[in-house]
């Protein structure tokens, strides 16, 4: 989809021209349905003479509409029919980031008048973009530590050709992490890493140990790639000896719970997911060994092959990997010397990674908000609830994540004679709530509640209405669809438990996170309860 524009009739406008939806998009009706209802097209006429203030609503229009095209499934669901927005950090980076660049390209070819306008407008972007994220820093304080392991990892990427304007600093409770070491602005490359420096599957092909697995169809190349670090790990003469010595002992992740914590985690879905995690993982490793010690007893050393080893290499991989496309043009899964030290936030500096640059055969790491010299960039790991972010990674991330939804498993068996609009709202069985305070409305007719949820339910029990119904009627019926939340919300509240402060103090690591997770969890289903109270104080009022 590339950005069109040009200069406009007479040099009085410039055209500011997004890529129109793709028809591709599974979302395509529902964004032009949006857009259509807001009025908003692809095509925008910026006169040349525009006072700045009337030039501002102009690019709010604008951003409104690059918003639509980004927005994701969820976004799409959470969205209320009067909500122009910004409807997440991710969307909003995304949608600033389009328009500058098609900005900027109008620029390089636009009149000195046109590029006045042109100017305020991107200047505009640049502050917003600058809005997006302050908070990050102070959430995480800055420790001392000897770091020569990451010195020397960051002198070996030098030697092998790594770029960076970034260095390492220690961040209590989130390790290792990197901060600029000058100003970084948007579109600048923060980080460049040389391919030959990706461990990736085409690193193994040439070993002894892919050469002697290839053929075996009950283990993937990515298997083949996770044993063969746990070797590298333990070799003292391997390639990536810095890289591996640096890494830590432990992830510290959701896989390696006590039972105290998962007793912790008992009433929430974190709970079975973590369970079913560690339970492919054992399965996984009894298949494996000791049946490839035995048969490759050159190759697997039972000593190094222990569910310890297996464990770590796992963590490692779903805590460190990232999707590439190499210049080959595949997709893999990858390690990523230095770029592995960036921490992921809600609110990052990185979200546009991941193929590597034919020209340089490198990766490169541009920046999507600007970071100042000192401050911590962060990276996005990609769109995760907090309980997948506990599971694989350890830790539950500061700020709104978008993502902390709890799904809906609703009865939806109702009479099959509805009109075809019900039938549309039937049909969507996959409903789902987060923090209401992430919402922008809290009375009527949603309540702080997903519109497609309240829309649902109003179907299900039956409470069809239209503008001729009295406003009694719309009272008893949001009044039933609110009693009927509540029913699934309150027991969920009550089996949650209270917070338990004095516990958390002395606890090991991994209850405070439990804790800190079921913390997360209580908030967004009391955040429910009390805007489902608060709608029904409303209707009694
Ligand atoms: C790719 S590594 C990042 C570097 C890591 N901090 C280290 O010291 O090696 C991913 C790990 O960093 C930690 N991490 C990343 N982002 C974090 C955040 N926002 N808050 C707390 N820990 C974080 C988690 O332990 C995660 O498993």
């Amino acid at each position: 989809m590339a950005a069109a524009a040009a200069a406009g009739g007479g040099g009085e406008m410039v055209v500011v021209r997004l890529p129109p939806l793709s028809e591709e998009d599974p979302l395509f009706q529902d964004k032009k349905r949006i857009l259509d209802s807001q009025n908003l097209s692809c095509l925008f006429q910026v006169p040349i003479s525009c006072v700045a203030a009337d030039t501002l609503k102009l690019l709010d229009k604008m951003i409104q509409a690059a918003r639509v095209a980004h927005m994701d499934e969820l976004e799409l669901y959470f969205y209320g029919d009067d909500d122009f927005g910004p409807l997440s950090a991710r969307n909003e980076l995304e949608s600033l980031n389009l328009l500058l660049k098609i900005l900027n390209t109008l620029l390089l070819t636009t009149n000195d008048d046109a590029k006045e306008v042109l100017q305020i407008l991107c200047d505009e972007i640049l502050c917003r973009l600058r809005t997006l994220g302050f908070k990050d820093n102070g959430q995480m304080i800055v420790q001392t530590q000897n770091q020569a392991m990451e010195d020397s990892l960051l002198e070996w990427g030098e030697q092998h050709g790594v770029k960076t304007k970034l260095q390492v600093a220690f961040f209590q409770g989130a390790g290792r992490g990197m901060v600029a070491s000058e100003n970084i602005g948007v579109g600048d490359i923060a980080l460049e890493i040389p391919e030959s420096v990706i461990i990736s599957e085409e690193l193994l092909c040439q070993s002894d140990m892919f050469l002697a697995l290839r053929y075996l169809d009950s283990i993937t190349t990515e298997t083949i790639l996770l044993l063969w670090s746990i070797r590298e790990w333990c070799n003292p003469s391997s390639n990536f000896k810095t890289y591996f010595e640096a890494l830590p002992a432990n992830f510290n992740t959701g896989l390696s719970f006590g039972i105290d914590a998962l007793a912790a985690l008992e009433g929430t879905l974190l709970f079975d997911e973590i369970m079913q995690a560690r339970q492919h993982l054992h399965q996984q490793y009894d298949e494996l060994f000791p049946m490839l010690c035995t048969n490759f007893p050159d190759i697997f050393k039972q000593d190094i092959y222990t569910w310890d080893n297996f464990l770590w290499a796992c963590e490692l991989w779903y805590s460190n990997s990232m999707m590439v496309v190499l210049s080959s043009g595949k997709l893999t899964t990858c390690l990523i010397p230095i770029a592995g030290l960036l921490n992921h936030s809600v609110s990052p500096h990185i979200l546009n990674y991941g193929r590597v640059d034919k020209a340089t055969k490198s990766l490169k790491f541009p920046l999507s908000r600007p970071c100042e010299v000192g401050e911590q960039c962060f990276l996005s790991y990609g769109k995760h609830p907090g309980s997948h972010l506990v599971t694989f990674y350890g830790f539950v991330p500061k700020g709104d994540n978008p993502y902390d939804v709890i799904p809906l498993d609703l009865d939806t068996s109702v009479d099959e004679e509805d009109s075809s609009s019900l039938s549309v709202i039937l049909s969507q069985t996959t409903h789902m709530v987060r923090g209401t305070w992430l919402s922008r409305s809290e009375g009527p007719p949603t309540y702080g509640l997903p519109q497609r949820l309240v829309s649902h339910l109003h179907a299900v029990l039956n409470c069809g209405q239209n503008e001729s119904t009295p406003e009694a009627d719309i009272k008893e019926n949001d009044r039933m669809v609110l009693e009927t939340i509540l029913s699934i919300f309150n027991p969920m509240l009550e089996g949650l438990g209270e917070p338990d402060d004095l516990s958390r103090e002395n606890a090991h690591w991994d209850v405070k996170l439990a804790l800190d997770y079921k913390d997360l969890h209580r908030r967004i289903v009391l955040s429910i309860v009390t805007s489902c109270t608060s709608g029904l104080a409303i209707l009694d009022s």
